[in-house]
């Protein structure tokens, strides 16, 4: 590797050294030698002309000498200084003497002189091995001349063409170059090459170069040494320079951020491999490929081209852009890049991007951002201390918690606040657990800067990050207004535990309480009382007065309540008007007594409900414990039997509870379990009494009346087991039952009798609320074929002005079924007479308490009369029931009566005895008819 690396440059370049150095020793040499045949023969030239000037002068000078001078002696005293050759002297036309002083070795031979006889002044010629230049001076005297010749030098002497031919010369230099000679051609007069002369070249170029070579060989020694020093310094630079670049490259490529440089056309010259990783590909296949080629979102990427390309317009970098571009799969990223100018190895200007992907970051520091604005606008008090307890940060929402400015609390302790706001105990509770468990959580209440309380909800909680165990650098507290979750839940206490009409405690509250005290009872022995009322007769106050009254009748009583008892007594509302009172801890039984006493007398005082002076009275059911029951329902249940004991002495009484009580209880349990077999059985029977009409005198129709035929106690009453059937609802399907038979039977005997008799059924309250009961009426007069008018539903009125609402609706529909309506037991109800106009009933009928102290009670005959006027107004029936003397009758006759149902003309009877039942009435009514117009 290094020797190619050096070897290669090291023979490149001595190669072209020594090549070069030849070529240049022979073109110098062929130049030297060339020059030194030009100046050898422009030497040659200049000494032939030099030599023949030199001998024309001395030739015209000897003659000018000689001229001046008789004989040929002259010749003899011309000094020898003044010519180099010999010289001749011509005296008319016959060469007299000569002398050769200067070139002994010429004789005169004629034969030479000869032709220089012929008036050539100057010239070459050859005699011998010489060749001599000669001159010729013309005389003063006519036909004398002067010849004087001269040898030329030897080296000069080269081929002689023609002997002494020349007798004149011209010189032209040899074109010819010998390799070691200069040579010039000879010309004689007539322009033919005669010969020449040649001049050795003292160094010619080609014997330089071999003189040079050795001088060459050290040169080219020094050079490729040079040159090997060069290839190695060059070598290493290569080396150097590759691992710089390879170093680079890794760093680079090491670098997360992409790395690229791009040309002006766009197109990749630099990538690392992060830049690759983006674009899927590898640097090197990236090279000579632009943007757009290699991502198929190259369009979008293509945009930073432009801003790429300003920079290498215009040379300005770019620092720290923001952009945004999408990687393969289309993911958008941000970028930070910078850019800047530069000039690639071609000399072309390039740009370099160094980009940063900042996606996370920015994402982070989005998120951050969305953090801090969240804790600034966050609901909950924030508030971020130093380790030390230093306040650094409060957000807005504390601020405003606590009245405060940042100003005003930053810089400031934790615990100064701490101090403001909580007291010795509560802060050291703090502390305590928050040194324990490092961390404190709970509600606080504080007072606020301008005035009030509100209620917090405070973490405090250590914020380190670092490692978990190191001191905390901060604490976070947390506080949350919790005033009106607290008013809340102390309002959904207050419901959950409170009446809300009259704010005593209500059911589940007392019941707790209650067995907080058979707690306390048995474990601390005493003696507590549980009494348990309501009010006599509310629910006719509540309907005729009005749900107002009646709320204020209740608000009333529980505050008289309340004074009858201790402050650490319990009083609740179980619903409706049914109290119960807890007195805790009571020495005897006589003080339960003594409190019924005194709520008896408290309750008795009139009460002013609207217009109206109420006097209630109460029945008052007394239970203890522990002795009575150790669970809340029991005593509850003992002390609702002693109540309903209360009532059935005559009301506005109290009594004790005794375990007979329960007996009772029990007794009506036993009857439900067989009121359900009778249904199923089947064990009821109706007995019939007839209604009679005053006018006619005849009975118009009958009141069916249920019994109970019980397999072992024989015929039951209505009154024993209609309460307990109501109570159970057993009683819908027992009217059902009823129904179906009375209106079999009463078809029957329309039937067999041929009378248009009809039938009146009671219908109780919880009938009344049966959804079915229109639609079932229905399918019982299509089943036993009475006719619907036949059949007469008799409702009381106490049942009706409960639920006047539904009431009305329902009797409409019962109305459109075609049946006809009474109103029971009227006069006991407190209806309105505005009600009653809206009613579609046929009839009234009066209750029997009314009828049965005539004559004795002119207020109920009083009642009476109105009635049956009333009546009449409206054009409804009076019914008068419980008929049972003549004098009622005839009261009730005279005061237009128009029905009358009593023992007076028969008690209920069995179904069988029916007709015979009816015609004995008609045959009384018959004679008492006569009697009376008779007696009129
Ligand atoms: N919902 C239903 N209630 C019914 C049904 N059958 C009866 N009852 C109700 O039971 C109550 C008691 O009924 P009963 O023991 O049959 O007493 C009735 C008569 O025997 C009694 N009566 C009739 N005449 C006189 C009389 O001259 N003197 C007197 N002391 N008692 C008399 O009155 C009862 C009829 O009253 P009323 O219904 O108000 O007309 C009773 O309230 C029945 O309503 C039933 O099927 N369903």
């Amino acid at each position: 590797m290094w020797s190619f690396r050096i070897l290669g440059p090291f023979l490149a370049i001595s190669l072209s050294s020594i090549i070069a150095l030849i070529v240049l020793l022979l073109i110098t040499g062929r130049d030297m030698d060339h020059r030194a045949t030009a100046a050898a023969q422009d030497y040659l030239i200049g000494a032939l002309e030099t030599a023949q000037r030199q001998l024309a002068n001395d030739a015209q000078k000897i003659a000018t000498l000689a001229n001046s001078m008789p004989d040929k002696r002259v010749l003899q005293r011309i000094p020898h200084q003044l010519y180099q050759g010999c010289i001749w002297w011509r005296h008319q036309d016959r060469w007299q003497s000569g002398d050769c002083t200067g070139s002994p070795h010429i004789s005169t031979p004629p034969a030479l002189l000869t032709p220089l006889t012929q008036a050539h002044r100057m010239g070459l010629m050859r005699h011998q091995n010489t060749v001599w230049l000669f001159a010729t001076q013309p005389m003063a005297k006519p036909g004398e001349a002067l010849l004087m010749i001269a040898p030329i030098d030897n080296e000069l002497l080269a081929r002689w063409a023609t002997p002494l031919a020349l007798q004149h010369l011209q010189i032209t230099p040899n074109p010819v170059n010998a390799a070691d000679t200069a040579s010039i051609e000879l010309h004689n007069y007539q322009g033919q090459a005669i010969g020449y002369l040649t001049y050795p070249l003292p160094l010619p170029g080609k014997a330089l170069v071999k003189a040079a070579l050795f001088p060459l060989l050290v040169v080219i020694a020094l050079i490729l040494l040079i040159a090997l020093l060069m290839a190695r310094k060059l070598s290493q630079l290569m080396r150097s320079r590759e691992q710089s670049e390879s170093r680079l490259r890794q760093v680079i490529d090491l670098v997360p951020h992409m790395i690229y440089a791009r040309s002006l056309s766009g197109q990749f010259i630099l990538a690392n491999q992060a830049t690759a990783r983006f674009f899927q590909s590898t640097p090197e296949a990236m090279l000579g490929h632009t943007a757009a080629e290699l991502s198929s979102h190259g369009d979008i990427l293509e945009s930073t081209w432009a801003s790429e390309r300003t920079v290498i317009e215009s040379g300005q970098a770019l620092y720290m852009q923001e952009e945004q571009l999408p990687d393969r799969q289309g993911q958008m990223h941000q970028w930070q890049s910078s850019k800047l100018r530069f000039t690639d190895q071609a000399g072309e200007a390039a740009v370099l991007s160094i980009a940063i992907d900042v996606t996370e970051q920015r994402a982070q520091a989005q998120q951050l951002q969305l953090m801090s604005t969240a804790l600034e606008r966050s609901g909950s008090a924030v508030m971020l201390t130093a380790g030390s307890g230093e306040i650094l940060y409060i957000n807005e929402r504390f601020t405003q918690q606590f009245g405060y400015s940042t100003d005003e609390l930053l810089g400031h302790s934790l615990m100064e606040l701490m101090r403001h706001y909580l007291c010795a105990e509560q802060r050291t509770q703090i502390l305590r657990t928050m040194s324990k468990q490092g961390q404190w959580r709970g509600e606080l209440s504080v007072p606020h800067r301008r005035g009030g309380r509100f209620w917090l909800m405070v973490s405090i909680a250590p914020l380190s990050i670092e490692a978990k165990g190191s001191t905390p650098e901060h604490f976070v507290v947390v506080a949350e207004d919790i005033t009106e979750l607290k008013q809340a839940h102390q309002k959904m206490e207050n419901l959950a535990f409170y009446d809300t009409l009259t704010g005593l405690e209500n059911r589940r509250l007392f019941k707790e309480r209650l067995q907080q005290a058979i707690r306390d009872a048995s474990r601390y022995e005493h003696l507590s009382a549980l009494l348990y009322l309501d009010l006599d007769r509310f629910k006719r106050i509540n309907d005729t007065l009005g749900h107002d009254a009646g709320d204020q009748l209740l608000m009333t009583t529980a505050k008289r309540l309340k004074t009858c008892v201790r402050e650490a007594d319990s009083v609740a509302r179980l619903g409706g008007d049914e109290f119960t009172i807890l007195l805790h801890r009571i020495r005897a039984p006589e003080v339960a007594a003594h409190v019924a006493n005194k709520i008896i007398k408290a309750l008795a005082a009139p009460i002013q409900l609207g217009q109206q002076n109420i006097i209630v009275t109460t029945s008052i059911g007394i239970t203890l414990l522990p002795q009575d029951s150790d669970t809340p329902t029991g005593l509850l249940k003992n002390a609702d039997l002693a109540m309903y004991r209360a009532k059935q002495e005559g009301r506005n009484n109290y009594q004790f509870f005794t375990p007979e009580m329960n007996t009772r209880a029990s007794h009506l349990l036993r009857l439900e379990t067989e009121l359900r077999d009778a249904l199923e059985q089947r064990h009821f029977t109706l007995h019939y009494q007839p209604q009679i009409h005053l006018k006619t005198g005849k009975v118009r129709g009958f009141e069916a009346l249920v019994r109970w035929n019980h397999p072992q106690h024989g015929m039951i009453p209505p009154l024993d087991f209609i309460s307990v059937a109501e109570e159970t609802g057993q009683i819908v399907e027992l009217g059902y039952q009823v129904l179906e038979q009375a209106c079999r039977e009463i078809k029957q005997l329309r039937e067999t009798s041929k009378q248009p008799y009809y039938v009146a059924v009671n219908l109780s309250p919880r009938q009344l609320r049966d959804p079915g009961l229109v639609h079932s009426i229905a399918q019982i007069l299509e089943r036993t074929g009475l006719p619907a008018r036949k059949l007469e539903l008799e409702i009381t009125e106490t049942a009706l002005m409960e639920q006047i609402d539904q009431s009305l609706a329902l009797l409409h529909d019962l109305e459109a079924l075609g049946v006809t309506l009474s109103i029971d037991d009227f006069g006991t109800g407190y209806s309105s007479l505005s009600y009653l106009k809206q009613l579609p009933v046929h009839s009234l009928k009066i209750d029997r308490s009314f009828v049965q102290d005539i004559p004795a009670d002119p207020d109920d005959m009083a009642i009476i009369a109105a009635v049956t006027a009333m009546a009449q107004k409206l054009n409804i029936e009076v019914v008068a029931e419980g008929l049972e003397t003549e004098q009622q009758f005839h009261y009730l006759r005279y005061n237009h009566c128009t029905l009358v149902q009593g023992y007076f003309f028969s008690p209920p009877v069995p179904f069988d005895q029916l007709e015979e039942t009816s015609i004995k009435i008609q045959q009384t009514l018959t004679e008492m008819t006569q009697a009376i117009e008779y007696n009129d």
